[in-house]
């Protein structure tokens, strides 16, 4: 049912073999690459890996034995005078089992920065060249041994901060994205047959041609699509982390609460209304939950140059915010919150702290939602800690997400789009408009998966990669 895909032994799916289309971009690689795999630094391990047509020759003369594929040989990794650089294991892989479908070797030594750069020297004195960031994934792609959203969840799992962020990277790896993509592409691809063939007998009017039961089948695309963009959109935010902006009048309190969630004197404090001008972007984590938290300018009418160019860019991150995290002095917090007048507008979550309860000379009463706390004293930040938590954790990482790019994102809004075209097109019995906008709804699907590309799209994707991967 599905001829572009084959699956392994464990039921992985693999895009496997590339569409005609495609040929254009694969022209086969026959430079043999090497790279340390390892993160830069002194560790036990570190492995330098090789993928091309010369890998095992090349490890061949550095081992000085031969390397059966899929077995670990001890093996003295030396220079071309003989020096011993290392010892080490030797793992060689056979095309095209391997990570990136090409003959593949590892060379496991010490963690040693100077040895392993030795033995990447070493290699590219034997014919490799360095490899540039990605490139091993780029030809495990273009092997199609991974599509491109699975290669992209590859970068995106190594990048996760946290063990959900992890999770529903592994979950896009597993190609449980590319497959809803590809079920969509498929219903469109039928849907588009349909739309072509009635093209032909274009003095029939649609209903007599089964024009009802292609309206149901685009309908139900269209859902499908819906719920795909609703749930890439949170996979979008799974991948960046909880956005958070501390806002609220000048003096509030904003800097002292970053400071005591970051767990460090990060920003400035001083009791000068208008201290912050700049944003502040602190990484913290909660619970083992990454997000990210900006410190902004108090927002207030007037203030001098500096301070509105300050209050301009607190405005403009809140707009992009997940959550503000409002600041109001306990003193007076109505005014604080009249302050901020439209400020909040639009942002999708909300935490409002009353700080300096230290300063209240009765304890406080119940306010609504708002969080009572103190920044000086510690007071009360457990519970500021427990709600950003709870908002964290509940931005889609549940059973079945899974990470998505902003890339991936946005070809799904233009199939959907494209598909809404489809069906206005359909209302006024307009088959050939109908028809080109399926053909964009499906090109835009088979970018997400890399079935269908623009040309420039490849090296800009991978070269955010890290080298050795
Ligand atoms: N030492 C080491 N560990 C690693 C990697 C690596 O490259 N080296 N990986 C790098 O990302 C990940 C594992 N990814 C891999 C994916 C496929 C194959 C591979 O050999 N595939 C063959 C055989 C499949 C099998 O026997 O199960 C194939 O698909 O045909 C190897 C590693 C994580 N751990
Ligand atoms: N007593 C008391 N003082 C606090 C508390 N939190 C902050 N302060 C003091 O309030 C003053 C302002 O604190 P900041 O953290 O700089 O306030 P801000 O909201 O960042 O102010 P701007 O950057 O100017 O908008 C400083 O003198 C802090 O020490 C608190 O919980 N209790
Ligand atoms: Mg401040």
């Amino acid at each position: 049912m599905d001829p572009g895909f084959r699956r392994d032994d464990d039921g992985r799916r693999y895009a496997f073999p590339w569409t005609q289309s495609f040929t254009a971009v694969t022209a086969s690689p026959t430079d043999t690459i090497v790279a340390i795999a390892t993160p830069p630094g002194a560790g036990g391990v570190g492995i330098v890996r090789l993928s091309g047509p010369a890998a095992h020759a090349i490890a061949q003369a550095l081992c000085g034995r031969a390397l059966r594929p899929r077995h670990a040989h001890h093996a003295r990794f030396r220079d071309g005078d003989g020096t011993i650089l290392d010892d080490g294991l030797a793992l060689a892989f056979a095309a095209p089992a391997s990570y990136t479908g090409e003959d593949v070797v590892e060379l496991q030594a010490h963690g040693s920065p100077p040895v392993l750069q030795q033995l990447v020297a070493r290699c590219c004195a034997l014919g490799a060249r360095m490899a540039r960031a990605g490139e091993f994934s780029e030809r495990a792609y273009l092997n199609g041994r991974l599509d491109l959203a699975q290669a992209e969840a590859v970068a995106d799992l190594i990048a996760a901060g946290d063990l959900r962020a992890a999770r529903a990277a592994r979950r896009a790896l597993e190609g449980e994205f590319s497959a809803r993509v590809d079920a969509l592409a498929d219903a469109l691809l039928a849907i588009r047959v349909h739309v072509e063939a009635a093209i032909d007998f274009a003095d029939e009017p649609l209903d007599t041609l089964g024009g009802a039961a292609l309206r149901a089948q685009l309908s139900d695309a269209r859902a499908q699509l819906d719920a795909l963009l609703a749930a890439a959109e949170r996979g979008q935010k799974l991948r960046d982390g909880l956005h958070a902006v501390i806002v609220g009048p000048p003096n509030a309190g904003k800097s002292s609460l970053l400071n005591a969630l970051a767990g460090s004197d990060r920003a400035i404090v001083t009791d000068v209304a208008g201290t912050t001008r700049d944003l502040l972007r602190e990484t913290v984590r909660i619970d083992g939950v990454e997000l990210t938290l900006v410190d902004t300018a108090g927002l207030r009418a007037g203030g001098d140059a500096i301070e509105r160019e300050g209050m301009r860019r607190a405005r403009d991150e809140l707009r992009r915010a997940d959550l503000a995290l409002v600041v109001l002095d306990a003193r007076d917090p109505d005014a604080g919150l009249r302050a901020l007048a439209g400020d909040l507008d639009g942002v999708p979550q909300r935490i409002v702290v009353h700080n300096k309860i230290d300063l209240l000379s009765a304890p406080p009463a119940a306010n609504g939602d708002a969080l009572p706390a103190s920044a000086r004293t510690g007071a009360g930040l457990d519970a500021v800690h427990a709600r950003l938590r709870a908002a964290a954790g509940d931005d889609g990482a549940g059973e079945g997400a899974f990470t998505a790019r902003a890339r991936q994102v946005q070809a799904l809004r233009r199939a959907a789009t494209a598909l809404a075209d489809a069906d206005a097109a359909l209302d006024r019995e307009r088959l050939e408009l109908a028809a080109e906008a399926l053909r964009i709804g499906h090109d835009a699907l088979g970018e997400i998966t890399g079935r269908t590309l623009p040309d420039d799209l490849l090296g800009r994707i991978f070269s955010t990669f890290c080298i050795g991967k």
